[in-house]
Parts: C-alpha cells; sequence; structure tokens
C-alpha cells in the first residue's frame, strides 16, 4: 500500500491521517473480511451489481467503494465515476439531471466494467430523490452502476434495496483497531506506550477514523501517546475512575460510588458522557453474566431517559441505586 509507506515528512502534519493512510486497495481494509472477501471478488471479476453498503461510521464503507472504484476502473476512474456526498445537492433534480446525463454518457470500458456512481451519505437524501433513482438504475443497468454507502439502511426506500446488493459492515474488533494503529505509529514514528494505545481503542469504540484522529491529536498536543495524554485530549470521563464506581456498587459502597460520580459531574462531564462511558466499562467487567446483564438493561434504560431529556445528576445516581439494588436482590437470590 502506498499511502502507509510515507513516513512522516516536515509538512505531514498538514495532512489528516484518516486521509493519508486511507487504504487504496480492497485488500488493505481492515476488518469486516465477510463484507471484504465479497468486494475482492468483484474488484477481480468485474461485473459490479448495484451495492448498498451500510454499517457504523468510520469502518471503512467509503473507502471500500473508492478503492473497488479505482481497482474495477483504473485509468478511467476520472471519466467513468461520478461521487455524490451529502455536500453535494442531491435532491430530485440532481438525479433527474446529473446522474442521468452521467449514465446517458460514452465512456469507453473493458467487457464487464460498468461506470460508477458513488452516493456516499445515502440515507440522507429525500425520499423523492430516491424514488427518481429506481428507474434510473434499471434504464442504464448495462452501462452504470451505484454504490450506495449509508448508516442505516433501513433509511433506503424499499424498492432501491431490492435493486441492491447489501453489504454490512458493523464496528472494528479492538485487535483490528490496533493493527491499523501500529502501521500509522510505525510510520509516523510516533512514541507511544502500550496503555495509550489501550485508551485510543477505548475512546473510539469501534470506529478506526475516531481512533486515527485522536492518535494524531494526542501526538500533535503532547509528542507522547499514553493514557493519560489520550484522555486529556479525549476529553472523556476517565474510564478508571467509572470503572472504580462499578467496582465500589459491586463492594456494596454505595456512598462512595456516588461521590464517585459527583466528581465526574462536577468536572462537567455530561450525564451522556458518563452513561456512555459506563456502559462499556460494564460491558467488559469481569463479572457475574447474570448480574452483568441486569446492569446493562439498567444503564440502557437509564440512557433512554436521558436521551428523552431526562439528563439529571439525580437520574445517575437513582442508576448506581438500581445497580445497587440489582447487586442485592443477586446476592440474596
Ligand atoms: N476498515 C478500515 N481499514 C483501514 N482504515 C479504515 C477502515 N475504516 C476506516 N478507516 C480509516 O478511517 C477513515 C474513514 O473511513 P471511511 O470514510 O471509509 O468511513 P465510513 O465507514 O464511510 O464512515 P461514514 O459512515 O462516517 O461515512 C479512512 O480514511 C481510513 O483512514
Amino acid at each position: 500500500m502506498a499511502s502507509s509507506s510515507t513516513s512522516s515528512s516536515s509538512n505531514g502534519y498538514d495532512i489528516p491521517w484518516v486521509e493519508k493512510y486511507r487504504p487504496n486497495k480492497v485488500t488493505d481494509i481492515v476488518g469486516n473480511e465477510d463484507a471484504v472477501s465479497r468486494l475482492q471478488v468483484i474488484a477481480r471479476d468485474g461485473n459490479m451489481p448495484n451495492l448498498i453498503l451500510s454499517g457504523p461510521p468510520g469502518t471503512g464503507k467509503t473507502t471500500s467503494i473508492l478503492a473497488l472504484a479505482h481497482e474495477l476502473l483504473g485509468p478511467n476512474y476520472k471519466d467513468a465515476v461520478l461521487e455524490l456526498n451529502a455536500s453535494d445537492d442531491r435532491g430530485i433534480d440532481v438525479v433527474r439531471n446529473k446522474i442521468k446525463m452521467f449514465a446517458q454518457k460514452k465512456v469507453t470500458l473493458p467487457p464487464s466494467k460498468h461506470k460508477v456512481v458513488i452516493l456516499d451519505e445515502a440515507d440522507s437524501m429525500t425520499s423523492g430523490a430516491q424514488q427518481a433513482l429506481r428507474r434510473t438504475m434499471e434504464i442504464y443497468s448495462n452501462s452504470t452502476r451505484f454504490a450506495l454507502a449509508c448508516n442505516t439502511s433501513s433509511k433506503i426506500i424499499e424498492p432501491i434495496q431490492s435493486r441492491c446488493a447489501l453489504v454490512r459492515f458493523s464496528r472494528l474488533s479492538d485487535q483490528e483497531i490496533l493493527s491499523r494503529l501500529m502501521v500509522v505509529v510505525e510510520a509516523e514514528k510516533v512514541p507511544y506506550v502500550p496503555e495509550g494505545l489501550e485508551a485510543i481503542i477505548f475512546t473510539a469504540d469501534g470506529d478506526m477514523r475516531q481512533a486515527l484522529n485522536n492518535l494524531q491529536a494526542t501526538f500533535s498536543g503532547f509528542r507522547f501517546v499514553n493514557q493519560e495524554n489520550v484522555f486529556k485530549v479525549c476529553d472523556q470521563p476517565h474510564p478508571l475512575h467509572v470503572k472504580n464506581m462499578v467496582h465500589n456498587v459491586l463492594q456494596g459502597k454505595f456512598d462512595d460510588a456516588c461521590s464517585g460520580l459527583k466528581q465526574l459531574y462536577d468536572l462537567g462531564y455530561s450525564p451522556t458522557d458518563i452513561i456512555t462511558t459506563l456502559f462499556r466499562i460494564i460491558k467488559n467487567y469481569d463479572m457475574a453474566e447474570y448480574l452483568k446483564l441486569e446492569f446493562m438493561k439498567e444503564t440502557g434504560f437509564a440512557h433512554m431517559r436521558i436521551c428523552d431529556g431526562v439528563g439529571s445528576y439525580l437520574q445517575l445516581c437513582g442508576l448506581l441505586a438500581k445497580l445497587s439494588l440489582v447487586r442485592e436482590t443477586a446476592k440474596a437470590a
């Protein structure tokens, strides 16, 4: 991969690492093996079907489509690809004019290769525009194929879904993110300790874009990646602090858990920040399975209430009280 072998240059800080290290071959995309291998087959054999790539942000959907289009079309990329994302106007007029005109355009391509229309963030297209796409997709299917990337496939209207092969992406595992971080760390000669990378992986929560951005932000700010610097830059509740709260609940020290919570709240973290970190800590906490499931259920309910607008300190204290009660009941049983 050309881009990942580029070492730090004097103006290397000008380019966001997410762009500098964007894989340009399908084989270089980390994780989601099933999805990536399907795309590899298409890259090898051509005859790309209409595609919907759906999944959480920062998992490589746009990167995969771009890499696939490059591999399929090579030097014809410029003429044979129309790329539209949420920053472009993609209303019904664009579908009727720009996309249709592109589909009608004559481009000489090798057999089994087609022009490609890439619609990034397709779930933000109006349903009118999506409706207008239906016929265009069919009429020009002998010369033009569509690739739609979105976070939620259900926001794509059914008739379009039925015309496309769905490729699902899921959040990347910690190991997958680590493997990519190591490539960047080595290429950029970033000084780090393993706990620093662990902290980056924790804050990224399966999102590669977030991981690379946090790595670059920590490096630019402190020139050294350790746990403390990462949490300073990312400004999330410190997981050790939250872990301590859970530990106190499990030990029956409700007051200590509450004072830990108060400290976080006084530092200015929002209830959403706190509960998101709390959920992730509980998910990975070493405790009895049934207790963990109950804790996750209660945390989920409290998160829902916070999202509904009841994001008070009392809400979080109430949650700690509920968790303590769950633990007491489980102990008594
Ligand atoms: N699976 C991956 N392997 C390697 N790098 C990745 C991967 N996923 C994301 N990245 C990195 O993160 C950046 C953003 O990825 P990309 O634009 O493909 O995300 P996306 O899934 O399309 O997200 P969104 O839904 O927000 O558009 C890329 O430039 C790349 O550097």
